[in-house]
């Protein structure tokens, strides 16, 4: 990747009086599949603390491999991810967890009420969240109090993805790795999600790796974005410079997408 793309990344660190600095630095990582063939090929970039990143690139290119790296939810074949400069194969894997916290495309929320699955991470560690923190965790996810006794059954999935992101957050993540997030969800809900992230960037300086298909979304709420291409990034540039990427691929990206 060349430098000056990387200096976009630098350039996006948050101006917002939250420590800045690098969180995430992928080094060299590749990922080969079964079959031996290169998922992720050497990817490196560095992502600084308190930025919204967004990850672009047709299917199969090797986004979800990519996120699925940054909490060990795939293993890199070689190379390697640090999180604030220690390299994550050396954290126990359910604390990396809990400091890289990730989202799916579709909620699927525990049996129980919502307030069962907001405690669900906390009680793990044998800390029962009082009531006044469940609705705080709720009200952070954007979802008033009525929500508490529900269970999942009566969400709609809109709902539902701010229930998991409620329960996320209990485990107090620095990183959130979201995948897809809101390609299920009705405009309303979308913009609910966009949000909710936007403040958790602003207000907390929490670090977020998003995929997404819309290049509007990644427009609206993304400080950097980075376009893979069978396994490779090829690009990192500010979202409003999109159209000036200069990989191929990008171009027909932008028209399709
Ligand atoms: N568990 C797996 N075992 C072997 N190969 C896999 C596995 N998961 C994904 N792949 C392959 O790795 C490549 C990248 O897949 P990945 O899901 O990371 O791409 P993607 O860019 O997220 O795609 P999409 O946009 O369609 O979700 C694809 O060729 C896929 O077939």
């Amino acid at each position: 990747m060349a430098d000056e793309a990387q200096e976009h990344l630098l350039e996006a660190a948050p101006e917002n009086g939250l420590q800045g600095g690098v969180k995430i630095e992928v080094r060299d990582l590749t990922k080969v599949s079964d079959k031996d063939v290169r998922i992720l090929n050497k990817v490196n970039v560095d992502i600084p603390r308190g930025v919204i990143m967004g990850v672009i690139g047709p299917s199969g290119s090797g986004k979800s491999t990519f996120l699925r790296s940054l909490n060990r939810l795939w293993e890199p074949a070689s190379g390697s991810v640090l999180l604030d400069g220690v390299d994550i194969c050396e954290l126990d894997v359910l604390s990396l967890r809990r400091k890289v916290g990730m989202l799916f495309q579709l909620p699927v929320l525990f049996e129980g009420t919502v307030a069962d699955n907001v405690r669900y991470g906390p009680q793990l560690k044998g800390k029962k969240l009082s009531d006044g923190e469940v609705y705080k965790l709720l009200a952070l996810a954007d979802l008033d109090s009525s929500f508490y006794g529900k269970s999942g059954g009566e969400l709609s999935v809109g709902q539902a993805q701010r229930v998991a992101l409620a329960r996320t957050l209990a485990n107090e993540p620095e990183v959130l790795l979201l995948d897809e997030p809101t390609s299920a969800l009705d405009p309303i809900s979308t913009q609910n999600i966009e949000d909710v992230l936007v403040r958790l960037k602003e207000d907390r300086g929490m670090t977020i790796v998003m995929v997404s298909h819309s290049i509007k979304q990644i427009q609206r709420i993304a400080d950097v974005v980075c376009l893979l291409v069978n396994g490779e990034i090829v690009e990192i540039l500010e979202p409003n410079q999109l159209s000036e990427a200069k990989h191929p691929m990008a171009q027909t990206f932008l028209q399709l997408s």
